[in-house]
């Protein structure tokens, strides 16, 4: 198998290095510097699956979600082609007949988590009778290196580890398992594996990429992670110095410290970056109630017992009681809501949350989390039902939040752009949505690169609008001339 100078040779020939960081164990390390959008490091899975299992959502190779086909023998892998299914043939063939072999309840059992560790196994099988190559970069001791944080997992979370372990023995009955090692490895995946993603940023699948697990988490990343089909690249948003570590987000960041403190717990850590050690305000914006003077853009802070809350800017209170009485209202309005959308009435949902949005209006700080999260239900309520005129009203509104809270290159922001650009475009705001789809663009070339099927469908509408713009901008001119 592969060594660890094999993998220090690949990475110094990248501008990179392992470096161990007091209090956060190993990091990945800048040895140049690398300008925003470059492809710091990329890597295939070293084990990947699909989220659905048996309902044919993605390629089990490629991930791509077109002319897929089953195996007809197992009936759990789907293939969009030939060519993908002779690439995954060594590994499928072994889980092929293991699956085949399983009766319907037992197949019923194969979640996601338990499909990538019969994978892991068979991987590990190939690569040690060298029936399939490794490298530097593709090879089973980097699997052994990741943090599992085993001793902090606790009881309940073990005694299921030990069962989904003895899941795995009775999928692979021909091999002897060792069953320590299997929990241990599952305990691995809590806190290394990731989520594949589409272009934007919707799950499709897990996979294990020992490298990119090297990466260490900031919620100011320095980089961020973005998939094409399963093969990952992690591109720089900003410039990034020699002997500057790498981070990436392994949370949603549009949150509070709290929350965002709450999401990191299963790594078992406690972020101390920049925005998790500085104070309070950004905090207060967004779960923070607004002035009572609607002009006012203060943060409020309560005085003691939650009696009023006072405007940092203006010192006008608030009234407790009052605010209080208006969230459970908002909360008693949100869960109605939330089972139209539940039972798929969606017109009543967008009824309902547009009443919850007024009333948070009144409520919450404009660039409060909440706000937001209903804005952008509602965005999704309305494109479902086709209303591309409401869909862009609360597309427009979540941007200045998205701006607020994530960095100037963050592909949320660019994906929420593009939203908006595709809108304006249906509704014929020709120059709007060539705003948008520029900004998109400049977003999204940084985060995604601009090879992908995604990023040409992008730029092509851009050129699209941009030729639109300049025809009714001359067209305008000659009418304007008399012509
Ligand atoms: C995907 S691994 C990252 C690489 C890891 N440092 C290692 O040595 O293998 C995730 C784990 O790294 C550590 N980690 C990641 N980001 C961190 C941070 N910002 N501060 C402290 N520890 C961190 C935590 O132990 C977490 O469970």
């Amino acid at each position: 198998m592969a060594s660890w100078s094999e993998l220090r040779e690949e990475l110094a020939g990248r501008g990179l290095a392992v470096a161990s960081v007091p209090g956060k164990g190993r990091a990945l390390v800048a040895t140049r510097s690398f300008f925003p959008g470059e492809v710091i490091v990329w890597q295939e899975p070293y084990v990947s699956t699909p989220n659905k299992i048996s309902e044919g959502s993605n390629c089990d190779n490629c991930f791509a979600s077109r002319n897929l086909r089953k195996c007809s023998v197992c009936r759990v892998a789907w293939y969009c082609g030939s060519a993908c299914q002779k690439e995954e043939w060594k590994l499928h063939q072994l889980e092929c007949r293991a699956i085949a072999a399983l009766t319907e309840d037992r197949k019923k059992m194969l979640t996601p988590t338990i499909r990538l560790m019969v994978r892991l196994v068979l991987r590990r099988k190939l690569q040690n009778e060298k029936a399939t190559p490794s490298s530097g970069t593709d090879n089973y001791n980097l699997v052994d290196a990741l943090e599992s944080h085993i001793s902090e997992v606790d009881k309940n979370q073990l005694v299921l580890y030990a069962q989904m372990a003895n899941l795995v023995q009775l999928i692979l009955p021909s091999l002897k398992l060792d069953l320590k090692e299997i929990a241990h490895t599952f305990s691995k995946f809590s806190c290394n594996a990731h989520t594949i993603c589409d272009p934007e940023l919707r799950p499709l699948g897990t996979g294990l990429y020992p490298v990119l697990s090297i990466i260490n988490h900031s919620c100011v990343p320095s980089a961020v992670l973005i998939f094409e089909g399963r093969t990952a690249y992690v591109r720089a948003l900003q410039p990034i110095g020699k002997n500057e570590e790498v981070s990436i987000s392994y949370i949603e960041t549009a949150a509070t410290t709290m929350k965002r403190q709450d999401d990191l717990k299963h790594y078992y850590f406690t972020c101390t970056c920049p925005r998790c050690v500085k104070d309070s305000e950004e905090d207060a914006l967004l779960e923070g109630y607004r002035c009572k003077d609607q002009k006012c853009d203060g943060f409020l802070l309560s005085n003691s017992e939650n009696k009023a809350y006072t405007c940092q800017k203006c010192s006008i209170s608030r009234d407790g009681e009052e605010l209080k009485k208006m969230a459970s209202e908002v909360l008693l309005l949100s869960d109605k809501a939330s089972s139209f959308v539940s039972s798929g009435n969606n017109s009543e949902a967008g009824s309902m949350y547009k009443t919850v949005e007024e009333i948070e209006r009144k409520l919450y700080h404009p660039l409060s989390a909440t706000l937001l999260h209903t804005r952008e239900t509602l965005l999704k309520i309305y494109m479902k039902l086709q209303d591309w005129q409401m869909a862009l009203m609360y597309c427009r509104l979540t941007i200045p939040v998205y701006e607020r809270v994530y960095p100037p290159f963050h592909p949320m922001i660019g994906l929420q752009f593009y939203t908006c650009g595709k809108l304006e475009w249906l509704l014929e705001y020709t120059e709007d949505a060539l705003k948008s789809l520029t900004r998109a663009a400049d977003v999204l070339r940084i985060t995604h690169g601009t090879k992908s099927e995604f990023m040409q469908e992008l730029l092509g509408r851009l050129e699209e609008a941009r030729a639109e713009a300049s025809f009714r901008l001359s067209d305008g001119d000659e009418q304007r001339i008399g012509r």
